[in-house]
């Protein structure tokens, strides 16, 4: 079975393109939603995130994402301390799930993917993109968030530009129709690769 990584910075549409590839009947593990259910869950996670940011990082048992955005989105040193205690927990949970599927492929969707080492599990991979101002604009939409919030996430993401080069395909996500398109014809190109 066949992993695609399905990544791209905040905001660029990654989850709207995952729903596309879900429509099509290929299983999706998403990383964000995987990485909130492990914080809820994990003793092991929650004691280590306690360890690092203090008691006021989890409040009756539930973590205070607020209060730990706050800490690692402008401390770089505190994100990966942050993504080390989560993400091996993440690739178990994936291997897993991924053990449990049938299906020609699967769609691993996750913001980091060529910034950590998840990408080199991936047979294939794709970026998707939008133009900055798309970008800010949909988040300040869906979230309510603000502009100085959304850079500091994006701050510790790599630019398209420089994940581009290790992407095998780039969707654009202008028009969801087009992209809905494109998803078509990439299901069909990865379809045709897994018979090689
Ligand atoms: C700091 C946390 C608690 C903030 O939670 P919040 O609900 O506000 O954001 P959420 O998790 O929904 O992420 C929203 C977006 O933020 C950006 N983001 C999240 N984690 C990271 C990260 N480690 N590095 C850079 N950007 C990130 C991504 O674009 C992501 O799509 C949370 O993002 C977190 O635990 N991050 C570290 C773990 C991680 O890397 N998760 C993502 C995939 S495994
Ligand atoms: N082509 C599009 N045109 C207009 N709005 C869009 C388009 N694609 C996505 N959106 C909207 O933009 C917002 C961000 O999209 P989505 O949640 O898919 O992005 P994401 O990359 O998964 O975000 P995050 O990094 O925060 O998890 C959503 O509200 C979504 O409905």
């Amino acid at each position: 079975m066949m992993v695609v990584g399905l990544t791209g910075g905040i905001g660029s549409g990654k989850t709207t393109v995952a729903g596309f590839f879900r429509e099509l009947g290929i299983p999706l593990y998403i990383a964000d939603d995987a990485a909130r259910r492990l914080m809820n869950t994990s003793e092991e996670i929650r004691d280590k995130i306690i360890n690092l940011f203090g008691e006021a990082s989890y409040k009756d048992g539930l973590p205070d994402r607020k209060y730990i955005a706050s800490k690692v989105f402008n401390n770089s040193t505190q994100l990966n301390l942050l993504n080390d205690i989560i993400h091996p927990a993440v690739a178990r949970d994936f291997k897993n799930w991924q053990s449990l599927q049938d299906a020609p492929y699967v769609i691993y969707e996750a913001a980091i993917l060529f910034e950590k080492d998840g990408y080199k599990n991936c047979d294939l991979t794709i970026l998707v993109t939008a133009p900055y101002e798309e970008k800010i604009k949909r988040l300040r939409e869906r979230d309510q968030s603000s502009v100085e919030e959304i850079e500091a996430r994006m701050n510790n993401q790599w630019s398209d530009e420089k994940k581009r080069k290790l992407a095998d395909f780039e969707i654009e996500n202008l028009h969801r129709e087009q992209t809905g398109r494109h998803v078509e014809n990439l299901h069909d190109i990865i379809l045709k690769s897994g018979k090689n």
